[in-house]
């Protein structure tokens, strides 16, 4: 680094001191706090993303959102050159520079980090980075103290996007390093071309009529609901009823969102007895999460469509689509392209939707919590189809399963009509769904189109499995480190002796299982159970609960 850069370095350290007192770290989902303690750590997020441009020599985003948390919190994190999460290798550095205190140690940190990674200053290569927020109001604010964050490093520009959702930042950043035209309106119209297309794919024609009530979507009061307006403006296919759009004036993942809805099981704000039977869906803060639901008569409970149902319907209908474009019309398949289908879950997914999937001879893997995992293994496939049970998913398609689909096309029209028509429902699926991030607006269209082609209403897709009775319980821990687990979590290697005791436990319930994990959000071990009655779930998850807390607690539980 040159003397005009250091000097800058310096210079803008000074006006974003750290908060005292607090040590904030890169998790899964970036940095997240109370946003009154964020403004210094976005300044050096804005930082590490123009370096993180120069390494790579391509744009990156960076995204001000704290998704489904309150409103009074926010975020900050970075979207890497092909759209997905900043690359775990650059995390501790991403730690050491939120928390550096003193200008001349922050001054180090960088130069070695500089030097370590050969990323190059050259007037060649120039920092570009795409930013966006939510709509939390602290989010002009960090969005302006990240733009100073990027303007000190020499030559690096800024695009400043506005209200995005995080998903829609990250397409861009994809799009925009492929060379594709990179804007809002082009991601709503790859959006809609190719849900029109799979529209007009329908066996038989369109079949308005199955699905004639209304989709109703609750917004989270957030940029989605926004967002999902415009969607709905630029769309005749589709009649969609939005409530909770930040519009409406309520609050920001108070008693509405994707993450209310799965973890409380019960309907959001603005839902109630009118929505009886219809087809509900909700988005949370950011919309990279969606699940549907239908509200029940009497009360305030739900039947829960979530990220384990969305995926069965997604699996299912791909399997058709590589079906037909396998079959050689003598019952074997042809041997030029299979398409290998793989489906990635974590423990959390409920195990009727497990056993769903392998039923239907899918190859199904389980990750540790969190998208990283999921996105990572999901690429190992043709076509990967990955998602968390709380509604963050997509489907990965692999670039030489797309050069061959676009290849052979033409020639399959002529082998099959039905073949044609297949490859051309996995290309339409593979512009509308989203291959950076899980997107709840392109999910909620997939969904859609999807029970239009089945000629099914959200009840048939309901009944595709029953979920077990489940139970997910948190208990404060001294220490939730020292909990250390193996196999995607379903096993825990440290303390000694824990497992044992679950493995008896959950001896004592039929399809009894129950696994524990230390949170890599929150300082709680948390504690999942499931069984073939509600009573069995909930007091196999409760003695567990009480067995961590007694090892590892605070012993309050009983
Ligand atoms: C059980 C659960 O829902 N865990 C969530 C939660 O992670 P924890 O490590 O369980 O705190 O937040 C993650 C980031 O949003 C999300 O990926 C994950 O699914
Ligand atoms: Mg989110």
């Amino acid at each position: 680094m040159n003397e005009e850069q250091r000097s800058l370095l310096l210079e803008s350290f000074s006006r974003f001191p750290p908060p005292k007192g607090v040590k904030l770290s890169y998790g899964t989902a970036g940095f997240r706090a109370d946003a009154s303690l964020l403004e210094s750590t976005v300044y050096r997020v804005g930082i590490l993303a123009a370096l993180r441009s120069l390494k790579t020599q391509s744009v990156i985003g960076l995204m001000i959102t704290a998704s489904h948390n309150k409103v009074s919190d926010n975020g900050v994190k970075i979207a890497d050159p092909d759209g997905g999460m900043m690359t775990q290798r650059w995390e501790p550095f991403a730690d050491a520079l939120a928390d550096a205190w003193d200008p001349y140690e922050f001054l180090c940190l960088i130069d070695d980090f500089v030097r370590k990674e050969s990323i190059s200053f050259d007037d060649d290569h120039t920092a570009e980075i795409l930013l966006a927020r939510d709509t939390r109001p602290s989010g002009e604010a960090l969005l302006k103290a990240a733009k100073q964050g990027i303007s000190c490093i020499v030559g690096a520009v800024s695009h400043d996007l506005g209200v995005l959702t995080t998903p829609q930042l990250h397409w861009m950043v994809r799009a925009k390093n492929k060379g594709i035209e990179a804007t809002e309106r082009d991601y709503f119209e790859q959006l809609l071309n190719s849900f029109r297309c799979m529209v007009d794919l329908i066996p038989g024609g369109r079949k308005t009529n199955l699905n004639s009530e209304n989709l109703i979507v609750d917004g989270a009061n957030g940029v989605g609901g926004e967002k999902l307006e415009v969607l709905k403006e630029l769309c005749d296919d589709l009649v969609i009823d939005i409530r909770n759009s930040s519009k409406t004036g309520g609050m920001l993942n108070e008693g509405v969102g994707a993450d209310f809805v799965q973890k409380e099981k019960v309907v959001p704000c603005g839902f109630g007895s009118i929505d009886i039977g219809m087809r509900c869906a909700s988005l949370d803060g950011d919309a990279d999460r969606l699940v549907y639901f239908l509200v029940l008569p009497h009360g305030s409970k739900i039947d829960l469509l979530d990220g384990d149902k969305i995926l069965s319907l997604f699996a299912l209908f791909i399997k058709e689509q590589l079906s037909v474009l396998n079959e050689d019309g003598h019952g074997t398949t042809n041997s030029h392209y299979h398409g290998h289908l793989g489906i990635v879950q974590t423990a959390y997914a409920n195990g009727a939707s497990t056993n769903y999937l392998k039923n239907l001879g899918l190859d199904v893997a389980l990750t540790p919590t969190g998208v990283k995992y999921l996105h990572e293994k999901a690429a190992e496939y043709d076509i990967g189809i990955y998602f968390e049970a709380n509604g963050h998913g997509t489907i990965l398609f692999r670039e030489n399963f797309l050069s061959w689909l676009e290849s052979r096309k033409d020639e399959l029209l002529s082998i099959s009509k039905e073949k044609h028509k297949a490859a051309l429902r996995l290309l339409a699926v593979s512009k509308l769904i989203n291959q950076a991030v899980g997107d709840a607006l392109s999910g909620l269209l997939l969904v859609e189109a999807i029970l239009q082609h089945m000629g099914w209403s959200i009840h048939m897709w309901n009944k595709l499995y029953v979920d077990l009775p489940s139970r997910q319980l948190k208990v404060k821990v001294v220490d939730r480190t020292v909990v250390v687990t193996a196999n995607a979590e379903t096993l825990v290697v440290s303390p000694p002796g824990i497992q044992d005791t679950i493995n008896a436990l959950m001896g004592n319930y039929p399809q009894g299982r129950c696994f524990i994990r230390p949170s890599g959000t929150e300082d709680v071990i948390r504690v999942y159970a499931e069984a073939t009655t509600q009573e069995a779930a909930d007091s196999l998850a409760n003695s567990v609960a009480v067995l961590v807390d007694q090892l590892l607690g605070f012993g309050s539980m009983q």
